[in-house]
């Protein structure tokens, strides 16, 4: 589905990536880990189009995304959800969810003044669409709440209905349980697998081994800028090169 062909990006004389390859395959949960400034959060940039690769092409349903703006990368079917959180506190979670929608709705903001027939039934199906979503993740009895009133997790959740409104077919999780507590992680766990289920493919990046040694089929690691092992979560937690990569690190728990 998405695939890195020996990608480097560098800033000024700094290789922050250097012949990146590997291939998010359709349907499954793939994860990309790496301790701190190996270059994750580059990859995230370059996949959704705001920065360019120095080099290497990237490639989303076998055409290349290289040079195309982000919205035209979210159109063709790619959405991602931040480290930090981004909705919008004082409007309710029914409203951020449709906000995610804006870019498909044919009628716009436009369709705000006019009010007209098209605009009335669009923003029908828009908010039943949201809904839905929202029960996807557990959130449809509080559609009509503002956002503020959630708690850390259920935020958290309510972000990625809102990336799910854009209809991708690839959803990127910029470490998806960031501050989260136990309790909140298992349960988000619960609901990336049940989205899997729904036909999705999935491709986080995250410092927390056990949510992506529990969650992910295959997992690429990540060490100043370099790919140094690939492999389902037994391989890689076996694998002498990622074990180095994360001794000696006090800011990393190593994947035992
Ligand atoms: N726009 C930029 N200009 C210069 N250097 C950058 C830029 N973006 C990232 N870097 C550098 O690239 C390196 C990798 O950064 P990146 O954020 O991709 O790592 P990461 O693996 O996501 O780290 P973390 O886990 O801490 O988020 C870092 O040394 C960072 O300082």
């Amino acid at each position: 589905m998405l695939q890195l062909k020996n990608v480097s990006r560098h800033f000024g004389g700094l290789k922050v990536l250097q012949d990146v390859s590997f291939a998010v395959p359709s349907g499954g949960i793939f994860g990309l880990i790496g301790p701190n400034g190996a270059g994750k959060t580059t990859v995230i940039n370059l996949v959704t189009g705001l920065l360019p690769p120095t080099s290497g092409d990237i490639h989303f349903q076998g055409r290349s995304v290289v040079g195309r703006a982000p919205h035209e990368i979210t159109h063709g079917g790619i959405a991602r959800t931040f480290q930090n959180i981004r909705v919008f506190k004082e409007m309710s979670l029914l409203e951020n969810v449709v906000v995610g929608m804006h870019g498909l709705l044919k009628y716009g903001t436009g369709g705000l003044l006019f009010a007209s027939r098209g605009f009335r039934a669009e923003e029908r199906r828009a908010r039943d669409r949201a809904r839905e979503l929202l029960s996807w993740m557990k959130l449809d009895h509080r559609a009509d709440e503002i956002a503020d009133n959630l708690s850390y997790g259920d935020q958290r959740k309510l972000e990625l209905a809102r990336a799910l409104a854009t209809e991708p077919k690839l959803l990127l999780l910029d470490e998806p349980v960031a501050g989260m507590n136990p309790a909140e992680k298992t349960e988000l766990m619960r609901e990336i697998q049940n989205i899997q289920g729904r036909g999705y493919t999935i491709f986080m990046i995250e410092h927390d081994m056990r949510f992506v040694m529990g969650l992910c089929e295959q997992i690429a690691v990540l060490n100043f800028g370099r790919i140094i092992a690939q492999g389902g979560p037994e391989q890689i937690r076996n694998d002498p090169q990622v074990i180095e990569a994360y001794l000696g690190r006090d800011d990393e728990e190593v994947p035992a």
